[in-house]
C-alpha cells in the first residue's frame, strides 16, 4: 500500500527559479523556512535546501517530480522579452502555462502564484495610476505582452475552490536589482556605445520601477493569504515601489551611479518613435538577407517616452503590501552590485 505524504504548507516549487526574480524569491523563501524545489531550463547556482529539477515547462512529465508533495507553486518562468520570438512566447507562455496548471491539478498542488506583468494593460500610450480593472491591451506592444495576457487569463480562470486549486497573479513593473540581466546591462551597453546622450520627449514622463525584493515580498504575501475564503482568489495585483519616478531621472541616477554621464539633449518623441518604426520595418524586410537588432525598437521608445505607472492600493488592502525597500536604497544597492559595469572597469 502506498501512503501519499500530505503536502506541507512550507514546501513549494519555483518554476523559473534560476532566473533573476526566481532566484531572489528562492532566497527569501529559504529565509522564511520553506523548502524549495526549483524547476528551470537551466541551473544557475547551488544553495543548501534547494532541489533543482531541470527541464522545459512544456513537458508535464518533467514538471511533475518538482511538484511532488508541494502545496504551493510560483510560476515565474518566461522567455526574455528581448528574444522577440512569437513562436517561443506562444509555446512557453500559453501552451506551457496550460501544462503547468494541469500538472498542479494532477500533483494536488493547492496554490499557484503567477508572475504576470503590469504591461498586460499597456498599449504604448500613457497610463497614469492605472488600477487592475483597466481592460487588457487590445493592441499589446509586443508578442511577449500578448502572451503574458493569455497566460494571466489562463491562470486566473483556473482558480477553482471545488477542484482545490487557488490562483492569484502578481503584476510587477520594471523590476530592477542585483543580478538583473536586462535593465542595467542594456542601459550600460547603450551608454558605452554613446547612445545615452538623448532624452526622448520632455523627460517628465513618470514610470514605476520596482526593486526586486519588493516584488518578492508581494509574491510571498499573496501566497500566504491565498485561502478558499480570501478575496484574493483569481485576482491580479499590481506590485510596484509605489514611488513613480521620471523615467529619465531613474536612468540618470543609475548611469551617474556607475560613472557615466546622464542624458542631456532632448529629441521629440514622435520623431524617435517614427524612426524606430522605420528601422523595425527595415529589419523585418531585410531579415532574409541580413539580421540586425536595433537598440531603438518602437516598444522601447514607447516605454521610455510615455507615462506608465500603476496604483497598488488593492495589494495594500488585500495583501497588507507595503514596499520594504525604497527606490533610493534600491538604486544604491543595484549600482553597488555591478562593479564590472562601472565606467572604466
Ligand atoms: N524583469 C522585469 O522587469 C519583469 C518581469 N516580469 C515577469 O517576471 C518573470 C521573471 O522575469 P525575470 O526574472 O526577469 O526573467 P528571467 O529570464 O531572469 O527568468 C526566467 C527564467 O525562466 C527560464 N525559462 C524560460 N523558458 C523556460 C521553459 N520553457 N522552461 C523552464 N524554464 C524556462 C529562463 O531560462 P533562460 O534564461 O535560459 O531562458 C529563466 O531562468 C517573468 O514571468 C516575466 O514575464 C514581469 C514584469 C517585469
Ligand atoms: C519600467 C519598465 C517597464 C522598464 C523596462 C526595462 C527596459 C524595457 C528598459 C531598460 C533599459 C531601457 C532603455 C531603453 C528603453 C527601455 C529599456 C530597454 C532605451 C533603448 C530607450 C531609448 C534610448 O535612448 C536608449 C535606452 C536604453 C535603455
Amino acid at each position: 500500500m502506498t501512503t501519499r505524504v500530505r503536502p506541507s504548507n512550507k514546501r513549494c516549487a519555483v518554476i523559473g527559479g534560476s532566473g533573476f526574480l526566481g532566484r531572489h524569491l528562492v532566497e527569501k523563501l529559504l529565509d522564511r523556512g520553506y523548502s524549495v524545489s526549483v524547476f528551470d531550463i537551466r541551473q544557475s547556482y547551488e544553495l543548501p535546501g534547494v532541489a533543482f529539477h531541470l527541464g522545459d515547462l512544456c513537458d508535464k512529465q518533467a514538471l511533475l517530480p518538482a511538484m511532488k508533495d508541494v502545496s504551493l507553486v510560483f510560476h515565474c518562468a518566461s522567455p526574455a522579452p528581448a528574444s522577440d520570438d512569437r513562436g517561443l512566447f506562444e509555446r512557453v507562455n500559453i501552451q506551457g502555462t496550460r501544462i503547468v496548471i494541469q500538472a498542479c491539478i494532477e500533483a494536488g498542488v493547492q496554490k499557484l502564484v503567477l508572475t504576470s506583468s503590469a504591461s498586460v494593460v499597456f498599449e504604448g500610450t500613457d497610463i497614469k495610476n492605472g488600477r487592475e480593472d483597466l481592460p487588457y491591451a487590445k493592441k499589446p506592444i509586443d508578442y511577449y505582452t500578448e502572451t503574458k495576457i493569455e497566460q494571466e487569463k489562463l491562470v486566473l480562470e483556473a482558480c477553482d475552490k471545488e477542484k482545490g486549486l487557488l490562483t492569484v497573479a502578481i503584476r510587477p513593473h520594471g523590476i530592477f536589482g542585483p543580478r538583473d540581466p536586462q535593465l542595467v546591462p542594456i542601459l550600460v551597453d547603450a551608454a558605452r556605445r554613446g547612445k545615452m546622450k538623448f532624452i526622448i520627449g520632455d523627460g517628465t514622463n513618470l514610470v514605476d520601477f520596482t526593486f526586486v525584493e519588493n516584488v518578492v515580498h508581494g509574491h510571498i504575501l499573496a501566497a500566504e493569504r491565498l485561502r478558499p475564503d480570501s478575496p484574493i482568489c483569481g485576482k491580479p495585483y499590481h506590485i510596484t515601489n509605489d514611488e513613480p519616478v521620471k523615467f529619465w531621472d531613474f536612468m540618470s541616477d543609475v548611469l551617474v551611479g556607475l560613472g557615466y554621464a546622464a542624458p542631456r539633449y532632448h529629441l521629440p518623441y514622435a520623431l524617435v518613435y517614427g524612426l524606430a518604426l522605420l528601422l523595425w520595418l527595415l529589419a523585418l524586410i531585410l531579415r532574409p538577407l541580413v539580421s540586425f537588432k536595433p537598440t531603438f525598437t518602437p516598444m522601447r521608445v514607447a516605454l521610455a517616452g510615455t507615462h506608465h505607472y500603476y496604483n497598488c492600493e488593492r495589494a495594500k488592502q488585500d495583501l497588507g503590501y507595503k514596499p520594504v525597500v525604497s527606490l533610493k536604497d534600491g538604486i544604491a544597492r543595484t549600482v553597488q552590485s555591478y562593479p564590472h559595469l562601472r565606467q572604466g572597469a
